[in-house]
């Protein structure tokens, strides 16, 4: 960030007005003209224009657009706030729209002027555009393009003095942190996956669509209970920058999604990316080859943002943290299968728990499969995943949000509810099930009366679907009755039921 204070001129107690120092300045001119040579008039001029300007109880803050070569992130934060702040008097402003953005993006057109009031100070924002003779050529040190310079723009930020330190110290990081909520609440959630970087090179690189997935927690069928305490669990996490710095932890949070297929493990993890803003990295391990890969994809991750890697157990053959067996050959020589060598599961790990997590701020890092049972310990490990969450069968509660978000339906009390609660309730039904039998008609009653014939026929034909005595008797296998004992003082175990 980049902000540079203009010198303050010190104060003429002989001159009030600058159209007497400008008349005082002509006079010493004209005389100087008549016996000095031109060096000394200049300097002579100069020295009298600098301390006989006149008196101002103003400072100001010049922000340019550009710091050097690169960003100036005053500068952008101070256009998203200032846009916010437009009256009807403001002649010129240009909007845009690009095909991934929510609304159109504001800017200011020409030189205008901005009045803002922060506890209780009056405040200037000068909004200044100017056209340059000539052009010169900058490196963007955040995209490495070549911008041509044609022009400059800056805002000033003028105020009364005394309240320098006050604008410095609170207005503004408030500024910064006011234009970092406006962002967020503008930001469409993007979805990175992997991709090859060009056809004549081997390396993968990330990219990214927006997310068009609706899920939301609203709309996830879920334990209630459980959904509060992912919610509350995010909120804490997102607050907890402080806590982080003091306790000396990297500012991220683990989560291992675990359970059927169907069960929504995905939607919630859209669900969370919508709540909080935070982009998708989607990676698939299955098209990482070695390590060094893998550290430069986690490096070119964003902050606010959850790395997503879908079906542990089962994308990659991962090799135990001690690596590959090795052989050794007559002559004493360590052999390790070549293969083996380049991607490991201590790579993944040590940079989950290392160097990716210590370079960035507020990652989320989430795991999902289907059989927690075959995951390496060593993902498991107390304080590596800090929350595991069990996403299970459909349960009445859940049955009864997808009837209304799909159908509409609210009443309790309608007679198709009972005999599927029921029939839920005692047998392995999927949400993903339930969902698909749902959208199968607009009329809610047509709709509901196909599940009960879905779930009579499962409950005949399914080996899987559990009956009531099976609970009754305490069936150990049961999802919905996997409670599990937490690992740690630190990692909380959620289970539906
Ligand atoms: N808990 C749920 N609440 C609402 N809808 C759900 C839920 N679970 C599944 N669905 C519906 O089923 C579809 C598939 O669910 P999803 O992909 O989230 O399951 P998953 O657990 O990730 O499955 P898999 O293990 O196969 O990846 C979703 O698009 C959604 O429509
Ligand atoms: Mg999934």
């Amino acid at each position: 960030m980049a902000v540079s204070f203009s010198s303050i001129p010190p104060a003429s107690t002989i001159f009030g007005a600058y159209a007497s120092v400008s008349a005082f300045i002509m006079l010493i001119q004209t005389m100087l003209n008549q016996f000095v040579p031109r060096q000394v008039q200049q300097y002579v001029l100069n020295m009298i224009h600098h301390y006989f300007r006149p008196r101002t109880n103003n400072a100001t803050i010049v922000v340019e657009e550009r710091d050097g070569m690169s960003g100036n992130e005053v500068y952008t934060a101070a256009e998203t706030y200032l846009c916010t702040k437009i009256r009807p008097n403001i002649e010129r402003l240009k909007i845009s729209k690009r095909h991934k953005d929510v609304g159109v993006n504001i800017k200011f057109a020409q030189c205008e002027k901005i009045a803002d009031f922060y506890d209780g100070v009056e405040l200037e924002w000068r909004f200044v555009h100017e056209e340059r003779k000539k052009t010169s050529k900058v490196i963007d040190e955040d995209t490495d393009n070549v911008l041509i310079e044609s022009e400059k723009r800056y805002f000033e930020l003028c105020f009364d003095k005394k309240y320098k330190e006050m604008v410095l110290d609170y207005y503004i990081p408030f500024v910064l942190e006011r234009a970092k909520v406006i962002k967020a609440e503008k930001k469409v959630v993007k979805l990175h996956t992997l991709a090859c970087a060009a056809s004549y090179s081997s390396s993968i690189v990330w990219d990214s669509i927006n997310l068009e997935h609706p899920s939301t927690f609203d709309t996830l069928a879920m334990d209630p209970g459980m959904k509060k305490s992912i919610i509350e669990d995010l909120n804490r996490f997102v607050r907890r920058k402080e806590f982080y710095r003091k306790v000396g932890r990297a500012w991220k949070r683990g989560y291992l999604l675990y359970g059927p297929p169907g069960t929504g493990k995905s939607s919630l993890i859209a669900a969370i990316a919508n709540y909080l803003k935070f982009d998708i990295y989607d990676l698939e391990l299955t098209n990482v080859k070695r390590d060094s890969d893998l550290r430069k994809l986690l490096l070119r991750t964003a902050n606010r943002s959850i790395l997503v890697i879908e079906d542990i157990d089962c994308t990659v053959e991962l090799p135990d943290r001690k690596g590959p067996s090795a052989s050794t050959d007559g002559l004493g020589h360590c052999h390790r299968p070549r293969d083996h060598q380049q991607f490991t599961l201590s790579g993944l790990l040590n940079f989950i728990d290392g160097l990716w997590s210590s370079c960035g701020d507020e990652r989320i890092i989430i795991f999902t499969t289907n059989n927690k049972d075959k995951l390496d310990p060593a993902l498991l490990r107390p304080g590596r995943m800090d929350m595991h969450i069990h996403m299970s069968y459909l349960m009445p509660d859940g049955f009864k949000l997808l009837a209304s978000t799909y159908l509409n339906v609210h009443d309790p009390d309608h007679p198709c509810f009972l005999e599927i609660e029921d029939m839920i309730n005692n047998m392995q039904v999927t949400p993903a099930e339930v969902a698909e039998e749902l959208m199968k008609s607009d009329d809610a009653d047509v709709a509901l009366d196909g599940l009960v014939n879905f779930l009579r026929c499962k409950k005949k034909t399914d080996p899987n679907a559990v009956t009531e005595k099976q609970i009754d008797d305490g069936d150990g296998d049961d999802d919905r009755k996997a409670k599990e004992v937490m690992a740690d003082d630190s990692d909380i175990e959620l289970v539906t039921h």
